[in-house]
């Protein structure tokens, strides 16, 4: 810029219009031309700069489509849409190659929250079996990114590509579905964690209810359509009290934002269901623990806490009543998920027009046998050889339950659903993967 200044005042002499400007062979206009073919030299060197700076500056986001989504609210499952990380021929190469099916009458999926504890553990089941996987995770910080991203390494060993982006980014949905023709999408992606809702609510709007969204538009506009299993929660039966719970039962009772939001992911898959003919399997998971689990629940955190010898805070109803749930094993969840989508029909309609009526299904996937936390402290205590710090506290009103009670018959007639972990011997495959996992590079934290 400072080079063009004094040229410009020569050149402010010259007239504008072209055709005015008479060539004269005097020795002021040969000093003229010099110093014009020198502005004009300059000129195209700035401009050149300039496009290669420009160029440099848009090519950092490959993707403008969901760099332009970003926003800097608190809410940390939209942090992620900042770093948009997908697009270009390797990276499409990398999608169909994970989609691929390797087995005879294999089935194509979409996991959604791959890089979550459930979607980890369901797309290395499926890919054990020769399913086309693809995974999609937003990583965000809800919790410890690190262990998510050690969950991503593990599924890439086993052949998994997780696409990153959030699934309130359609542009990414849709180019997925024009690369790959996905049978089946398995979403599990979520706000998760019942007590986080009164400090982050909008994180559930977000994630619950817009993101479900999000997910059913593409997915009802795809030709073919696939048909969808998702991530529904015992949540929904909030505070009712006929037990053990049945998807018969009501569930306009929840008692936390979470369970709303869940409720309404539950009522949104009708419509879906309904207007464009997708088929739509919910599933109501109990308290879901195991190896790579979620360090924001509490058998996680206590154990956590146990070792560092830490007090460990366990809720009680009122008059000393127990509170207790109904905890699943990691390996029987991912049966019942695998058995839902081998058993999903076909959705009937196709590129957002519906043909015919579809399935629409709600399974319950719990234990069936309630166990008092206090007894999940002791069962921890033993295998750790810690004895815990308990402190008692009244259960506070901010989403809990007392308890959960899962009646599985339909699960068990419908997708021959059958757990077959009970909370000791699921929490000492737990206990195991925790001491290696965090003891065993020395650099891990679960704090
Ligand atoms: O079943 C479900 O649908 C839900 O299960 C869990 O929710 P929750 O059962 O509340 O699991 P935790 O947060 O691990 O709590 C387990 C038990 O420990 C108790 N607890 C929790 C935290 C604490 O500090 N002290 C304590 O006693 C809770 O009251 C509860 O009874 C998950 O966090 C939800 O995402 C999931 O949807």
């Amino acid at each position: 810029m400072s080079q063009l200044k004094p040229l410009s005042s020569h050149l402010d002499s010259i007239p504008s219009t072209p055709g005015k400007f008479k060539m004269d062979k005097s020795p002021y206009i040969h000093r003229l031309r010099y110093h014009f073919s020198l502005a004009k030299l300059s000129f195209w060197c700035f401009l050149f700069l300039s496009l290669i700076l420009i160029f440099f500056y848009r090519a950092a986001p490959p993707n403008p489509n969901s760099a332009s989504q970003s926003s800097s609210s608190s809410d940390p499952s939209r942090r992620s849409l900042q770093t948009p990380t997908w697009g270009g021929p390797n990276w499409e190469k990398r999608v169909r190659s994970s989609a691929r099916i390797r087995s005879r009458n294999g089935i194509c999926v979409l996991v959604t929250g791959a890089a979550g504890f459930v979607g980890t553990h369901v797309s290395a089941a499926l890919k054990r079996r020769g399913d086309g996987v693809l995974g999609m995770d937003n990583f965000n910080n809800y919790y410890d990114p690190t262990l998510k991203r050690a969950r991503q390494a593990l599924l890439e060993r086993t052949g998994v590509f997780v696409v990153e982006g959030d699934i309130n980014d359609s542009v990414l949905l849709k180019k997925l579905f024009d690369v790959v023709a996905f049978s089946h999408v398995m979403h599990l992606a979520a706000q998760a964690g019942v007590r986080y809702a009164m400090e982050n609510p909008t994180s559930y709007v977000h994630s619950n209810i817009a993101g479900l969204v999000s997910v059913l538009e593409v997915c009802k506009s795809a030709n073919p359509q696939p048909a969808i299993v998702w991530a529904s929660s015992s949540s929904v039966y909030g505070l009712n009290s006929k037990v053990p719970f049945s998807e018969k039962d009501r569930t306009d009772q929840p008692a936390s934002l979470y369970a709303a939001t869940k409720k309404a992911g539950e009522e949104i898959a009708h419509t879906y269901n309904h207007i464009y003919g997708l088929s739509i399997t919910g599933l109501r998971f109990f308290t879901v623990y195991g190896p790579w689990g979620r360090p924001d629940m509490a058998y996680f955190f206590f154990t956590r806490d146990i070792l560092k010898g830490k007090s460990i805070p366990i809720f009680e109803a009122p008059n000393h009543g127990t509170v207790a749930r109904d905890f699943t094993y990691i390996d029987d969840i991912v049966k019942g998920c695998l058995a839902s989508l081998d058993t999903a029909e076909k959705s009937t309609g196709s590129g957002g027009k519906k043909k015919g009526p579809a399935q629409l299904r709600v399974f319950n996937l719990g234990n069936t046998s309630p166990v008092p936390v206090t007894k999940l402290v002791n069962i921890l205590e033993k295998l750790l050889k810690v004895k815990a710090n308990k402190v008692m506290l009244k259960m506070p009103r901010n989403g809990d339950v007392q308890f959960t009670h899962a009646n599985i018959t339909l699960a068990q007639s419908e997708l021959g659903y059958k757990p077959a972990t009970d909370l000791q011997t699921g929490l000492k495959k737990f206990v195991r993967w925790y001491l290696s996992y965090y003891s065993g590079s020395g650099k891990k934290s679960s704090s």
